[in-house]
């Protein structure tokens, strides 16, 4: 639990204002997001470049693995360098504030697309959609690495191009969960923060849920599981049940591309 004094600092923090000026040249236009690390927001420089500049909160600065966290994914950032994901443009501190640049990716979070323009998904357009994404997170086990959070919120889509953002809570394959990380969490957050790619492939099976349910329509207000509930071929059913480690979860990212291949 946080103490009443982190509390307190959380409460009392105020973000920064559009109009405020940021490292010399950053003119913050707006707040993007006020996530638990941090706050985010889009800035632009004198050339009006668009970034994303994120602000670790005081209360987390104050907490040693806090700061070990803004700096992780700093890091994480200049070692993954690839287009679908935002490169890493500098990280300073200001006014005992701790910030990091990186790139804006343009596109539309599949939260939105689902939630605000109402896109619906077939079972063959979802796994088409989970195939593309699949190829970046290879990317991302390859270089050693395991995202952790890849929610409807952090997978983005513009047109055929797709980006991963937030790469707070990734980690390094071979790392542990930390103690403190361990006690706090109940057993479906573990799976989705297991330090193991089985984590990131149970977190794309929830993703794939929510692209599914994009078409159903309830037909009573009874309570059933998606497997009740979704109209979906047995392939499908047995790739997910994979996926949430409900059957053998797939032991790498191959595989799971092998087996989504099918609806190419
Ligand atoms: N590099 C980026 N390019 C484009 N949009 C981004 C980028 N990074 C973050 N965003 C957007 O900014 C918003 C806030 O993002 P951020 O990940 O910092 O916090 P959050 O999702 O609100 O919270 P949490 O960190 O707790 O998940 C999100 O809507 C996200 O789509």
């Amino acid at each position: 639990m946080k103490g009443l004094y982190s509390k307190l600092i959380e409460i009392g923090e105020r973000p920064l204002k559009s109009t405020d000026i940021v490292g010399g040249k950053y003119f913050v236009e707006g707040l993007l997001g006020k996530g638990s690390y941090g706050f985010t927001y889009l800035v632009k420089d004198q050339s009006n470049q668009i970034f994303v500049l994120k602000q670790l909160r005081k209360y987390k600065m104050l907490m040693e693995s806090g700061r070990q966290a803004f700096k992780r994914e700093a890091n994480i950032l200049k070692s993954l360098s690839h287009r679908a994901f935002p490169s890493f443009i500098e990280q300073f501190e200001e006014n005992e504030k701790q910030f990091i640049v990186m790139e804006y990716k343009c596109g539309k979070t599949f939260e939105d697309l689902i939630f605000q323009d109402n896109i619906s998904f077939s079972e063959t357009e979802a796994f088409k959609e989970l195939y593309h994404i699949l190829l970046l997170v290879k990317h991302i086990h390859e270089n050693g690495y395991v995202h952790r959070d890849l929610r409807i919120p952090n997978i983005l889509k513009d047109v055929d191009d797709y980006y991963i953002i937030d790469f707070g809570l990734t980690r390094k394959l071979n790392d542990q969960n930390s103690i403190e990380e361990e006690t706090v969490m109940h057993m479906e957050k573990r799976l989705f923060r297991e330090v193991a790619t089985k984590s990131d492939f149970y977190a794309l099976g929830h993703f794939l849920l929510f692209l599914l349910y994009s078409r159903y329509e309830p037909v009573s207000k009874k309570k059933r599981s998606w497997e009740e509930e979704l109209s979906i071929s047995i392939h499908a059913k047995k790739v997910i049940r994979k996926m949430l480690q409900i059957d053998e979860p797939y032991k790498e990212v191959q595989l799971l591309l092998d087996d989504v291949k099918k609806w190419l």
